[in-house]
Formats: structure tokens, C-alpha cells, sequence
């Protein structure tokens, strides 16, 4: 699913983001990304989402070799990726029936079809009761709900979470990842950062440890491969 072959990321304004960064996601992988701040969690994801481009080395996202992307191309490749961000991002104006249908309007999705989809992914996300309230109406659980729902009503291969859980209460966390892991349990390939350590020892994932930039830890490098006993 995702491939990082040597990838560096320096800023324009020298910063070394990313060094020399290998790693190989397999589809249907539950990947927690960790480390401190400033350690070059966002940045990987940025890589990915084609948000920033390596100075160095190759990324490859489902197939595509996505550092000689044309601009043009970028869109399509997003269209597999669901986005799900701390601050939730939703449109405040727009109810929450509205927010989720408008992810699938701005891909050239029928008004049948949206009609379809959104009371589903509404309903598995237990959010049918508030589909007509606007965000500013709902619990900081529930707006993310509603971010889950929009970055998952287009169908994703891959959902790109950085730190979903960094704007609400503890016990709505381990929701929020339950969900990601329903999800996951279902094909779908999460990556998700964060901070919090009862996430991560509570749920049994991989972990991938980012420091200064490099792959310090990466629990996948436990288990026996044959390129990787050296
Ligand atoms: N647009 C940018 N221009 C210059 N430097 C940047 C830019 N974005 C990030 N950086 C720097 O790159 C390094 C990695 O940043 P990044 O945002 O990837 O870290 P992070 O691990 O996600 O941190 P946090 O947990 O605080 O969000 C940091 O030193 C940061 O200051």
C-alpha cells in the first residue's frame, strides 16, 4: 500500500524533517505513528497526501509512484485517501448531514447516490439522531464522528488521521479508535499519529517511532522477514 524508499524531507528553510526514511505499509495495516514534537510525524503524512514533496528517495502509495505526480494528477490519487484531522475541520455553516455529503459533491458524486451513502456511513457512526444539527451544536466526540464519517463516505483505501484524538476527552479516544479499528477490520488501511501512550499499549498495533526525523522503532521489525535479519 505505501512504500518509503530512502526519503528525505528538508524544509526550505534547512530543517531536516526527514532522513533516509524506509518503511514498507502493507494493505489492511493498523499503523500508529509516535514521537515527540517536532520528531516529523505531520511531515511523513504530508509525503503521503502529496501535500510536500521529498528532496530525496521514492514513495509509492497503492501502486502509484506518487513523487513524479503532475499536479493535475493529485486529486485522483487523494480521492483513495480519507482525511481525518485534529481540529475536525468541518463546515460550520453546514449541517452535519450536509458536511458529510458535500465530501462526496466535490468528487462528482450523483445526488442518488449521495442519498444513498450518507444516511449509511451516518448511521454506522451512530450520528442518524444528528444529522440535521450544525457542528457548533455537537460534543467534541461526536464533531469527530462527523470527520470520521466525511473521510469515510467516499470509500477510502487508506485513512490518514493526524492525532484525531488530540481535541477530546480520554474516554472518547478509545471510541474514536474503536472506530478506526471497526473500520479497519473492514479492508481499510489506517495510519494514524499520536501522542497518547493509553491508545497505543491498549489497542496492540503496530507502532512506528519517529525521532530527529528517522525510524528509531518499528514493532513490525520484530517479527522475522527474510531482508530484515541483517
Ligand atoms: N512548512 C515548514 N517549514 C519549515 N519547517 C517545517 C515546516 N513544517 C514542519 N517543519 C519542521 O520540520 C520538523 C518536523 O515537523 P513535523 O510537523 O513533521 O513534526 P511532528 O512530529 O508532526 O510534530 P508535532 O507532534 O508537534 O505535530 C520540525 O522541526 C518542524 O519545525
Amino acid at each position: 500500500m505505501i512504500e518509503f524508499k530512502n526519503v528525505s524531507k528538508t524544509y526550505s528553510n534547512g530543517t531536516h524533517a526527514l532522513q533516509n526514511v524506509n518503511l514498507t505499509v502493507a494493505d489492511g495495516e493498523f499503523v500508529f505513528i509516535v514521537g515527540s514534537s517536532g520528531a516529523g510525524k505531520s511531515t511523513f503524512l504530508k509525503l503521503i497526501m502529496c501535500e510536500e514533496t521529498p528532496n530525496e528517495g521514492d514513495i509509492i502509495v497503492n501502486g502509484t509512484h506518487i513523487t513524479s505526480l503532475k499536479k493535475r494528477e493529485i486529486p485522483y490519487l487523494r480521492r483513495m485517501m480519507g482525511i481525518v484531522f485534529q481540529d475536525f475541520r468541518l463546515i460550520d455553516n453546514m449541517t452535519v448531514y450536509e458536511n458529510v455529503a458535500f465530501a462526496m459533491h466535490v468528487i462528482g458524486a450523483t445526488q442518488s447516490e449521495i442519498k444513498k451513502r450518507v444516511p449509511y456511513i451516518l448511521s454506522l457512526l451512530n450520528l442518524q439522531d444528528k444529522q440535521k444539527c450544525r457542528p457548533n451544536e455537537l460534543s467534541g466526540g461526536e464533531q469527530q464522528r462527523v470527520g470520521l464519517a466525511r473521510a469515510l463516505v467516499n470509500n477510502p483505501k487508506l485513512i490518514i488521521a493526524d492525532e484525531p484524538t488530540g481535541n477530546i476527552d480520554p474516554a472518547l479516544s478509545f471510541e474514536i479508535v474503536d472506530l478506526l479499528s471497526e473500520i479497519n477490520r473492514r479492508g481499510t488501511t489506517i495510519l494514524m499519529v499520536t501522542h497518547e501512550h493509553s491508545l497505543v499499549k491498549h489497542f496492540h498495533k503496530r507502532v512506528v517511532e519517529i525521532h530527529d526525523g528517522r525510524i528509531v522503532a518499528d514493532t513490525a521489525s520484530m517479527e522475522v522477514e527474510p531482508d530484515a535479519q541483517d
